[in-house]
Order: C-alpha cells, then sequence, then structure tokens
C-alpha cells in the first residue's frame, strides 16, 4: 500500500487550514465507514444533489443534523429564492440548510450523532490547537463514484465560522484549497487519503476550495470500499 520511507507530514496549507495525515486509524476508518453505509440507506438518504441551473453534481450526498440543498424559498421570508433583494436571508444563493430532505425524499434528515460531535472536537483540536467549539451539528457525506468531482465553491451557507472538518475514506483525491477572494489561483493541491484529516478554520475558513480529480482503485483494499467518501462536519451557528 503505502510505501512512503518517512510517514507523511502534517502541513499548515493556509493560514488556519491543516491537513493531518491518517489521522484515523484502520479500525476507525472501518467503523466510520459502517456508519455511513447505515447513513446512506433511506428514508433521507443518499442522493443526487441537485444544482441551480437543473443539473446534478457528481458527488452524491448524504446529510446529518441538517439537510443542505438546493431550497425553492427562502428560509429567511418563504418568498421564492431570487425574488426579494430586500430580505437579510441568503437570496443570493439558492443553497440552505432545512430540517427535511427537501430536493430529496422529503423526509426529516437523520439525527446528527454525538460522536461526530467529540470526533469534530478532537479534530479540531489536534489540527488547530486550542478550545474547538462545542456546537459542532452538521454532517455532510459525499460520495465519488467513478468520474465525481466536484468544483471550486466556499463553505458560506452556514451562520457560524467555526472550522470546518474533513475526512476522508477510500481512493485518494487531490483537493484544492485556494483562497477566499476568487475560485482560481492561487491554490495548493493536497492529495488526501484515506484516514486523513483536514481542518479549514480561521482566516481560511471561507476559503474556496474543490476536488479536480479522484484516483480510482487507492483506497486500501482492506477498508472495502470502491470510490471515496468525504464527511464534513460543521457548526450551523443556529
Ligand atoms: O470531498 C471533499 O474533500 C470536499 C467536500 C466539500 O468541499 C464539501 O462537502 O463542501
Ligand atoms: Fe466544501
Amino acid at each position: 500500500m503505502d510505501a512512503e520511507l518517512f510517514p507523511r507530514a502534517r502541513t499548515t496549507v493556509a493560514p488556519g487550514a491543516v491537513h493531518v495525515p491518517d489521522w484515523l486509524d484502520p479500525a476507525e476508518q472501518r467503523e466510520l465507514l459502517d456508519a455511513c453505509r447505515q447513513w446512506a440507506r433511506p428514508p433521507a438518504g443518499l442522493r443526487t444533489v441537485r444544482t441551480p441551473g437543473g443539473g446534478t453534481m457528481t458527488a452524491r450526498q448524504v446529510c446529518l443534523g441538517r439537510h443542505w440543498g438546493v431550497v425553492p424559498k427562502c428560509p429567511a421570508c418563504g418568498r421564492a429564492v431570487r425574488d426579494n433583494p430586500d430580505c437579510p436571508g441568503r437570496h443570493e444563493y439558492p443553497y440552505a440548510y432545512s430540517r427535511t430532505a427537501v430536493d430529496g425524499d422529503g423526509a426529516p434528515v437523520k439525527p446528527f450523532p454525538a460522536r461526530l460531535g467529540d470526533l469534530a472536537r478532537r479534530a479540531v483540536a489536534d489540527a488547530l490547537g486550542g478550545p474547538a467549539p462545542a456546537a459542532y451539528d452538521i454532517a455532510l457525506i459525499n460520495f465519488y463514484g467513478p468520474g465525481a468531482r466536484m468544483g471550486m465553491h466556499r463553505d458560506s451557507d452556514e451562520d457560524a465560522d467555526a472550522p470546518v472538518v474533513s475526512l476522508s475514506l477510500g481512493d485518494t483525491c487531490v483537493f484544492r484549497f485556494g483562497n477566499t477572494e476568487t475560485r482560481t489561483r492561487p491554490w495548493t493541491d493536497v492529495e488526501l487519503r484515506s484516514g486523513d484529516l483536514f481542518v479549514f478554520g480561521g482566516p481560511a475558513r471561507f476559503a474556496y476550495h474543490g476536488v479536480p480529480r479522484v484516483h480510482p482503485g487507492t483506497a486500501p483494499g482492506e477498508l472495502g470500499l470502491t470510490g471515496r467518501l468525504n464527511i464534513t462536519l460543521r457548526v450551523s451557528g443556529r
């Protein structure tokens, strides 16, 4: 498998953005994968995410705690998205969090397990040091099958600036971590492998990032996963 002579080093990719290789051991990875398989079952299970322009994302997703997706109505004022420029809500972009799988089967989203909150706090403490916020309450789990990728975007639908915690399982990917101003360069490409942790908070919290490539067939054989899973843990602030 990974035959490096030396363990991969932890890297600060930008102030507030830290990559910790091999943060989850093989047993923890398997346990998390088993849990993801349960969470991916209906109701409110793994779904294809629609994009505002009528397309679909190539990574499929399941949410815990809050459902993230395209909403036809603004959660702040109840009017059609893009239809009320005076609203303090999120009219500029029709994604939002809700309690049900509004763009899926409509079922209530599964609860956010307390142990994922514990994991998130441990991750923040390990990666960034210092105290971690208590309030982790959202998990977005993305499954990358053959050819799936994710375009450059910011995680900006939360009402909190707590660090985002990202855990990777299965195939290795190229994770592109950019800047807070534009979705273009400068960026840094980081290889995320099964068990790796990436945390972005502080000045890096709202940086653009994406997954331009997943390397098929690179998952550790003993994990038993074809493809890649990424779990991001977040604080909704609501
Ligand atoms: O798959 C990844 O590593 C990144 C996922 C991501 O950026 C997101 O879910 O917002
Ligand atoms: Fe993201």
